[in-house]
């Protein structure tokens, strides 16, 4: 799959590690970065990533911040885009399956590591279910896909 990734100042490690692990899944990451952990600002990570995947250059996408819930809400301001927030693997796999969630919002400081990268394997490897779910996720946002 193609991924976007991307974060700001105290997303930043997480980032490079979890760009890292993206990649030994198979998978092509493309990193919007920031290139540092030099201190900015989310929204200027997030709407890129979220434009990106909105026009669908990118199949999903990992976004981090301290929170999570600055370039979580900054993503979701797009048509189209489902970003949720988690911080442990059954979010994220329900966020796929239940929510068709397209972007991953990750809370660089309150997870640890390897946590980070449980979330971000049940969330790159679990499918949306549909059935049930689909009207409900119509309903997020009507005629946005
Ligand atoms: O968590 C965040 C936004 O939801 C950001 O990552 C920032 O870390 C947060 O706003 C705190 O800012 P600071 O400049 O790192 O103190």
């Amino acid at each position: 799959m193609k991924i976007a990734i991307g974060s700001d100042h105290a997303g930043f490690d997480l980032k490079e590690s979890l760009k890292k692990y993206i990649e030994s899944m198979g998978n092509e990451v493309t990193d919007f970065g920031p290139e540092t952990d030099a201190r900015t600002d989310y929204p200027d990570y997030a709407h890129p990533v979220a434009e990106a995947v909105q026009k669908g250059e990118f199949d999903l996408a990992v976004l981090i911040c301290g929170s999570g819930n600055g370039i979580n809400m900054s993503a979701n301001k797009h048509q189209g885009i489902r970003a949720a927030l988690c911080w442990e693997p059954e979010l994220a796999a329900l966020a796929r399956q239940h929510n068709n969630a397209n972007v991953l919002s990750l809370p660089a400081r309150f997870i640890e590591e390897q946590t980070a990268k449980d979330c971000v394997k049940a969330f790159l490897t679990n499918e949306f279910e549909g059935g049930r779910h689909a009207a409900r996720v119509e309903k997020i946002a009507p005629g946005s896909d």
